[in-house]
């Protein structure tokens, strides 16, 4: 299948998801703050409340896919490159002791892709593996930590590992530690299954390009134009060489708006802050706009970009490339108080499915009543424990495809 994303809001066919596995009970209090949760959310309940997410995308006449589904498959399709695959993932690991790491390799290499792919996303604990290490102090340190490979409990945000621009891709070099193994399964879904191998997708950033940047800054705001976060997560030297890439090699792309927003846990990207609703309407929390400073980045002949700050409203700025009147929501309303709490819980992530129609967190009841005010059809899914990871519907999906918008 191609890739088609040019809008936030155009209606939503296909959307890559991942269920919460066993990853969530190999999160300890000590691991929180290092794996980027905030609690250790219950599994069944967790489960449940993302099942509801899938099942209310499917009853819009979504297709869900799994990125666990997908990988198996890719190496179900490429069985020579599985070898490759799991050297990759222990070198990604950071295990320092040799022993270990060809441990770890006959013990996965024996598995089937479902047990090997599940293994790799629950993390594998110290006394998983029989190694032995009585023959160096390295060996022995590294099994005092309780894994030999963190699990991966930030899967469940598919927003971040790349970004579907347009009819490309752009996978990102992650920001921490915690999440840079995620963007592998990206790398060989559209590289090694069937879906993706033949349909020549272009790919705007490697997992290997040296500066860090995560999906979730990522907005497509029209055919032409992006809005990219300048985050905890986003380097600005991501951006322009995105620019350069993006404005070169797909020729519809001319314009990237870098939102610089301040540097937080509570705002780690731009989709935490701010997500479009509807053709003009978007919300904000209006925590940021003292803050926030903007940058229009713009094809400047065949090869290079220009940069200049923005010195206009936010508002003006997003008239001026969507060419229509805009409307910001504040999240919360005016009460700073709300704002901040239904921020903290995902209220401004909001996940168009299309134009008008939008799936959020039912915790979030201010703002959600406040979008309905505005003429939004709300669609909402059950939050107590997904919220505990510090993402909302739009983090925890990515986009494939989705409708032009004809007006
Ligand atoms: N697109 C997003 N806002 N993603 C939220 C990701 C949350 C995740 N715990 C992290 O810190 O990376």
């Amino acid at each position: 299948m191609k890739l088609q994303v040019f809008s936030e809001i155009g209606r939503l066919k296909t959307v890559l998801l991942h269920r919460p596995g066993k990853e969530l009970e190999n999160l300890t209090p000590d691991l929180l703050e290092k794996l980027l949760f905030d609690d250790i959310p219950y599994l069944k309940v967790a489960q449940e409340e993302h099942d509801a997410f899938a099942q209310t995308l499917r009853d819009n006449g979504v297709e869900v896919l799994y990125i666990k589904d997908l990988v198996i498959e890719a190496l179900d399709n490429h069985p020579e490159v599985r070898q490759h695959f799991i050297n990759q993932f222990i070198e990604e690991s950071n295990i320092l002791s040799n022993t270990v790491k060809n441990g770890i390799y006959k013990y996965l290499i024996k598995m089937d892709n479902y047990e090997l792919v599940s293994t790799m996303i629950e993390g594998i604990r110290t006394h998983d593996i029989e190694v032995d290490t009585s023959f160096s102090i390295l060996d022995m340190l590294e099994s005092e930590y309780p894994f030999y490979a963190d699990p991966l409990p930030n899967l469940l945000f598919q927003r971040d590992p790349f970004a579907t621009i347009g009819n490309g891709l752009a996978i990102n070099n992650m920001m921490t530690d915690a999440r840079t193994r995620e963007t592998l399964f990206s790398e060989y879904i559209f590289a090694y299954h069937p879906r993706f191998e033949n349909a020549t997708i272009p790919c705007y950033k490697k997992r290997t390009t040296r500066w860090k940047s995560e999906g979730g800054d990522v907005l497509v705001l029209s055919p032409s134009t992006l809005a990219i976060g300048i985050s905890k997560r986003t380097d600005p030297r991501a951006i322009e060489s995105l620019a350069r890439e993006l404005f070169h090699k797909d020729a519809s792309f001319t314009t990237i708006l870098a939102f610089n927003i301040p540097k937080s846990r509570a705002f780690m990207h731009l989709d935490t802050v701010f997500t479009q609703v509807d053709h003009g309407t978007f919300t904000i929390h209006p925590g940021i706009m003292k803050e926030l400073t903007i940058f229009e980045i713009t094809k400047n002949g065949k090869k290079d970009i220009r940069v200049e700050k923005v010195v206009t409203t936010l508002e003006h700025i997003l008239e001026k490339h969507l060419q229509r009147p805009i409307k910001l929501i504040n999240i919360g309303g005016n009460d700073l108080i709300t704002a901040g709490r239904e921020q903290w819980n995902d209220g401004a992530n909001t996940l168009a499915i299309a134009p008008g129609v939008v799936i959020v967190y039912s915790r979030n009841h201010v703002t959600n009543e406040l979008l309905r005010k505005e003429g939004i059809k709300v669609l909402e899914i059950p939050s107590s424990e997904l919220s505990r990871g510090r993402g909302g519907p739009r983090c925890m999906s990515m986009p494939l495809f989705r409708e032009e918008i004809k007006e």
